[in-house]
């Protein structure tokens, strides 16, 4: 029998963390999701402020994730311009952003996630937001970041350490918190994570 490599023996327990936690968030009821959401944008709506922006990405929420639905609305009362990923058209792993407004029409993309319709008009370079706040389903206690195993958030944020933008922040559920993940080269960790309860703030 093969002896496994220790690549993968971290994959193997990625996998396990990511199932076993994203079955611990999808058995979150839904009253209890509509008071973390609120919660959550409370909080991250104080945090943003400080941080002085006017272009913030965010995701549609999907498979239990913490409800982004009442802080996309604070950002709009607030005058604050909102951005979501969509599939990159042909570069595999990859995201573009688009402006997202009441009247954008969305489709569902084949991770059966809702993304706006594709209309170069509305679409900006990565580096052009000031915040990217990244859906994931594991973070540990420094910061690191586990997403659903397409690369596509630390693809997207490989380079925000060398400029400064976009400045990424995490959204999660309190119960997405581990002691510790086994982390990959190509992992990006992220500087300030909220929770319903807590704004998480990690430094090297
Ligand atoms: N809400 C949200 N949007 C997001 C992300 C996310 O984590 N959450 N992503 C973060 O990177 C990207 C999509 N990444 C994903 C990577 C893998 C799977 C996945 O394996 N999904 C299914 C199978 C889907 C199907 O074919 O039916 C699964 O649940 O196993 C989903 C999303 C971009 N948009
Ligand atoms: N900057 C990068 N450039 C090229 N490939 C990358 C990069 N970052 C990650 N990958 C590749 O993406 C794959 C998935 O990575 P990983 O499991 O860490 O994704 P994830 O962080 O869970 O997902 P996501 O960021 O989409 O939420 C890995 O096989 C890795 O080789």
């Amino acid at each position: 029998m093969p002896i496994a490599t220790s690549s993968n023996a971290i994959k193997i327990s990625r996998n396990a963390i990511r199932s076993a936690i994203r079955q611990a968030r999808r058995d979150i009821s839904p009253e209890q999701q509509t008071q973390y959401a609120s919660a959550a944008a409370t909080l991250s709506i104080s945090a943003l402020h400080k941080l002085k922006i006017s272009k913030v990405a965010l995701y549609l929420t999907n498979d239990g994730e913490l409800d982004t639905k009442p802080l996309i609305e604070a950002l709009w009362q607030a005058g604050i311009e909102v951005y979501l990923p969509r599939l990159h058209p042909f570069s595999a792993g990859n995201l573009v952003f688009l402006r997202y407004t009441a009247n954008t029409k969305l489709e569902q993309n084949s991770l059966k996630i809702w993304e706006p319709k594709l209309d170069i008009t509305q679409m900006l370079l990565t580096h052009e937001l000031d915040v990217v706040i990244t859906p994931l389903v594991a973070f540990d206690k420094q910061g690191n970041r586990m997403g659903m195993g397409g690369g596509y958030y630390d693809r997207t944020l490989a380079n925000w350490q060398q400029s400064g933008k976009p400045y990424p922040i995490g959204f999660s559920h309190d119960c997405q918190q581990v002691a510790s993940l086994p982390c990959e080269h190509w992992d990006v960790p992220l500087p300030m994570i909220i929770t319903p309860s807590t704004v998480f703030k990690f430094t090297d």
